[in-house]
């Protein structure tokens, strides 16, 4: 069993067309892995709908309480890139789980978007790596507390 936590950022944001910009709409997942053809058995939990940027420790703490909370031993977290890292190193010491953070550069509802990639990146990740937090993106692994984002690169470097 996977349990998956849905928690915003830009994966999960749908284009609103009287505002003219993108806001977070329902967790892109469940679609996701239905028109994919995913049976692995897991569950899905939308925690909340942010934008990572706007999360703070209350969230977190949040975040970490459902992870603790689950009795899945892996555990798949989608999330804002902009502060994915930060989160992964709140997670850290949850003991006997692996806890796979992803998410995407572009919304999940646009076409040219790495939503579908990275999430079935993730989903391999979490079912292969030894207990521990990662972050999963964009066809490379990430140890949380030796990573960042290049933003102007649209991606995340270990340092
Ligand atoms: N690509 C993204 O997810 C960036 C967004 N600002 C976030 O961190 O939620």
């Amino acid at each position: 069993m996977i349990d998956i936590f849905t928690t915003g950022g830009t994966i999960d944001k749908i284009y609103f067309d009287a505002l003219s910009e993108f806001q977070i709409g329902p967790a892109a997942i469940p679609d996701m892995l239905r028109e994919n053809n995913v049976h692995v058995a897991h569950r899905v939990t939308q925690l909340m709908r942010k934008d990572s940027l706007e999360l703070g420790d209350a969230d977190r703490a949040a975040i970490r309480a459902a992870v603790e909370a689950s009795d899945a031993a892996h555990v798949l977290v989608t999330h804002g890139t902009d502060t994915m890292v930060v989160t992964g190193r709140v997670l850290a010491g949850i003991a006997g789980k692996t806890i796979v953070l992803t998410g995407a550069m572009q919304p999940a509802s646009v076409r040219a978007s790495d939503a579908e990639f990275n999430v079935g990146f993730a989903l391999a990740a979490v079912q292969t790596l030894p207990p521990g937090v990662y972050v999963a993106m964009n066809g490379m692994i990430f140890d949380p507390e030796k990573t960042v984002k290049d933003r102007a690169g649209a991606r995340f470097v270990s340092e």
